[in-house]
């Protein structure tokens, strides 16, 4: 059996025991994560200066802060965000309990990149431990000293049944694609993201697929450019520009150089100090220039019109939205599907179960649907499906109230015709 089956296995065979579903056990071992990035900040710098040759504090600036920001949210979160969430009632449910609970998946793998190696392989595994699953870790073997510490220390500090790491390249991790996970968590390019998927379709796995892509900076002629030239720079040129939500180019009424739409610089990811600029004649230009390519995973706007903010793009900076927890992060179309950070990765990887539990009396509002099929009866049960009844407002005991009586006329009308049928048999 292969080292990557050996550790699935193992995986799911911790999972089994239900060790990994208590509150208890998942804080304990977020807090043991937390120990980890503290205690080894020498060994993980070490190893981050020998693969990417980054600095002993951008090191923690641009990849461990983050991670310990996310282990404490979730450490201080986890009871709400695993509690049962209420959800509002119909009519037909008023006296019962309806909610959300938050289940865990199963055994999730997660595959993490070269550039921030610690950033996107930890980051979504507090998402699993935070909501209760067991995890097999694949770091990229591009950046191997970096790989080879999550290896040799992360056992030391969390159980290692529940959290194998495996390592190695393209051959490693196509043999654990092979295995049946209950979820995939991918960060890397779009073309092995595309077999990612494809791999996962064999068991109806569902993946997450943390993409790249060009993201278009958007410069207005009104915007403070000393300002947006300091930010798009740090923006771009952080990790040599080899991150994945970089400014890919820029779309300026101020022109510096005209580079061709058609240009080969603008067909693909550039992922590297290269920043390319577009001259667009207005913001409707810019937007149908950004429209007619592939989703980016970015969208940056320098404006004083904050007509042109939205959701999910950042208005006015570089990269900082992804230090945010409180926003989902994560692409669409063509860089990427699925989000997390914060709730939003615990709830990625959760199973968010729909529970009804129904009381066994109010059995007179149940008869609409009881055969024989009247058309009465489809009257009542238009009123009771397609009636929007603000509950919070008119107060839950005057609704059951209601309901009550609705109740009683429904089997009064039920048991009227019941009493003309047997008459009518009486006098036959
Ligand atoms: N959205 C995000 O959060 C995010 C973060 C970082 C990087 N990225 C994107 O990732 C890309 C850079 O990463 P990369 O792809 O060079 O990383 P990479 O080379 O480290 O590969 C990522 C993972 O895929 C595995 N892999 C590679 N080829 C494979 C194959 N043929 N079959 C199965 N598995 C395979 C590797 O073992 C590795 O673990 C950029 O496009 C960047 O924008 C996205
Ligand atoms: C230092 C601050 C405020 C934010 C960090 C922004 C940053 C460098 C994010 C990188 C995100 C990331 C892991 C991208 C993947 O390629």
């Amino acid at each position: 059996m292969s080292r990557e089956r050996q550790a699935v296995e193992r995986a799911r065979k911790a999972f089994l025991t239900g060790r990994s579903k208590p509150l208890d056990y998942r804080i304990g071992q977020l807090k043991s994560l937390q120990r980890f990035v503290v205690e080894r900040q020498k060994d993980i710098s070490d190893a981050l200066k020998k693969d990417l040759n980054k600095s002993k504090l951008g090191t923690p600036l641009y990849e461990t802060l983050g991670l310990e920001g996310e282990i404490l949210l979730a450490v201080n979160k986890l009871a709400e965000w695993a509690a049962p969430r209420p959800v509002e009632k119909n009519l037909l449910t008023l006296s019962d309990q309806v909610f959300i609970q938050p289940e865990p998946l199963g055994v999730v793998l997660i595959i993490g990149a070269w550039n921030y190696p610690w950033a996107v392989t930890i980051q979504p595994l507090i998402g699993a431990i935070a909501a209760g699953n067991a995890a097999v870790v694949k770091p990229s073997e591009v950046s191997a000293h970096t790989s080879k510490v999550m290896e040799e220390l992360l056992p030391l500090y969390l159980d290692k049944e529940m959290y194998p790491v495996v390592t190695g390249g393209v051959p490693e991790t196509q043999e654990l694609l092979k295995q049946r996970f209950d979820h995939i968590f991918y960060t890397g390019n779009s073309t092995v993201g595309k077999l990612v998927m494809e791999a996962a379709s064999r068991h109806l796995t569902p993946v997450t697929l943390e993409l790249g892509g060009k993201s278009p900076c958007y410069i207005d002629k009104d915007c403070d450019i000393t300002i947006a030239c300091r930010r798009i720079t740090w923006g771009k040129y952080t990790n040599c520009g080899q991150t994945c939500i970089a400014p890919d180019y820029i779309l300026s009424p101020t022109v510096l150089r005209d580079v061709k739409p058609d240009a080969k610089v603008m067909q693909e990811e550039i992922f590297g100090p290269l920043l390319p600029i577009i001259t667009v004649s207005g913001v409707d230009d810019a937007i149908r220039f950004i429209n007619e390519r592939e989703k980016p995973l970015a969208l940056y706007v320098f404006s004083q019109d904050n007509k042109t903010s939205s959701g999910g793009v950042l208005a006015n900076d570089c990269l900082v939205h992804f230090s945010v927890s409180a926003l989902p992060f994560g692409g669409v179309g063509n860089s990427g599907m699925g989000s997390y950070h914060g709730k939003f990765g615990f709830d990625q990887l959760s199973h968010l179960r729909g529970c009804l539990i129904k009381k066994l009396g109010m059995e007179g509002v149940n008869q609409m649907r009881y055969p024989p099929h009247t058309a009465k009866k489809l009257d009542w049960a238009r009123f009771f499906i397609l009636k929007q009844v603000d509950v919070a407002r008119v107060g839950r005991m005057a609704m059951l109230a209601l309901l009550a009586v609705i109740a009683a006329v429904v089997l009064q009308v039920r048991i009227k015709k019941n009493n003309r049928a047997l008459h009518a048999n009486c006098v036959q």
